[in-house]
């Protein structure tokens, strides 16, 4: 299958990343970057055919997967609409909504998808929603492209995409960020970059682990850790009492507003 992505920042690199990971030949993807130092990072990194010229590039793709910020899309999807022969469309942009790329591309062959960047290293997860007029077949054709990544999901709702983008398209952000704070605490503790790292990572990954191979409910597992009048009950108390957890989910829900203001305000034609 040959792929065209439109759009060649973070994302696009992270599924470029994986599929090769997966032992996609680059020779199968070619990308639409409008940056030209971009096109030779591009071709650099991954070997991958990288151009500022839409035509040849869309004529090479049997799936066209836009990758630009949702504030390029309409103007991308109308440059595309003459240019496409009865190709898929695969828009991985947070907000636009299918209907308004159907209008702008003169097709209702799309599947709006949310993967996130672990794709790079085949550790991804996508949510995907397909428009009702996408075949089965093509169905089975953009999952096999996002299940080369990672795990995929179906959804019958396409307003669930603004809440799969607050949790698992955003979600790498906030796991970084407690991340980052953790190993702020742990040099302030004296502690050096190379043992914090091990440790910080180490202790997200066995918990990850953990909760993932366990039956039992994660607040159980919390349970577990926190002694009796002991450490981590200090933490606890300390993160309860600032609130951190409402802070959190309050914040996830900024994230899925922010994407349903996306689509009211770009869906509009300019
Ligand atoms: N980053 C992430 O973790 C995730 C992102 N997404 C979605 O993926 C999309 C891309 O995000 P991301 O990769 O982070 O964004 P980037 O800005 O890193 O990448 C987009 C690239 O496309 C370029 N571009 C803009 N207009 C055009 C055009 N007309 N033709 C070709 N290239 C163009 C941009 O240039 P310039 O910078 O000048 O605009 C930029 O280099 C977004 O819609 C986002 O919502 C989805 C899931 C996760
Ligand atoms: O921050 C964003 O808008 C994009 C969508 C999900 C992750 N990054």
């Amino acid at each position: 299958m040959k792929i065209t992505f439109i759009g060649g920042g973070n994302m696009a690199k992270a599924l470029i990343g994986g599929l090769m990971k997966r032992g996609y030949s680059p020779s199968r993807m070619h990308v639409v970057e409008m940056h030209k130092d971009k096109c030779a990072d591009l071709h650099n990194e991954f070997g991958v055919r990288a151009t500022t010229e839409l035509a040849a590039a869309v004529a090479h793709g049997e799936i066209i997967i836009l990758a630009v910020k949702p504030q390029n899309l309409q103007e991308v999807a109308l440059q595309l609409a003459p240019l496409l022969e009865g190709q898929l469309v695969i828009s991985i942009a947070a907000g636009i909504r299918t209907q308004d790329m159907a209008r702008w591309l003169g097709t209702q062959s799309i599947v709006r998808c949310m993967p996130n960047t672990p794709a790079l290293i085949r550790s991804g997860v996508t949510a995907l929603y397909a428009m009702p007029a996408v075949t089965p077949e093509q169905c089975q054709r953009a999952e096999s492209v996002l299940s080369a990544v990672g795990s995929t999901l179906w959804m019958d709702d396409e307003e669930m995409l603004d809440a799969v983008t607050a949790i698992s398209g955003s979600g790498p952000a906030y796991v970084f960020y407690f991340i980052e704070a953790m190993q702020q605490a742990a040099f302030e503790l004296g502690l050096d970059e190379e043992q914090s790292r091990q440790l910080v990572l180490d202790t997200f990954l066995g918990a990850c682990k953990l909760a993932e191979s366990s039956q039992e409910d994660v607040a159980k597992l919390r349970e577990r850790v926190t002694s009796r009048k002991g450490t981590t009950e200090s933490a606890l108390l300390s993160m309860e009492k600032n609130q951190v957890k409402m802070d959190i989910v309050a914040a996830i829900h900024a994230a899925a507003v922010r994407s349903r203001e996306l689509g009211d305000e770009l869906g509009k034609d300019a």
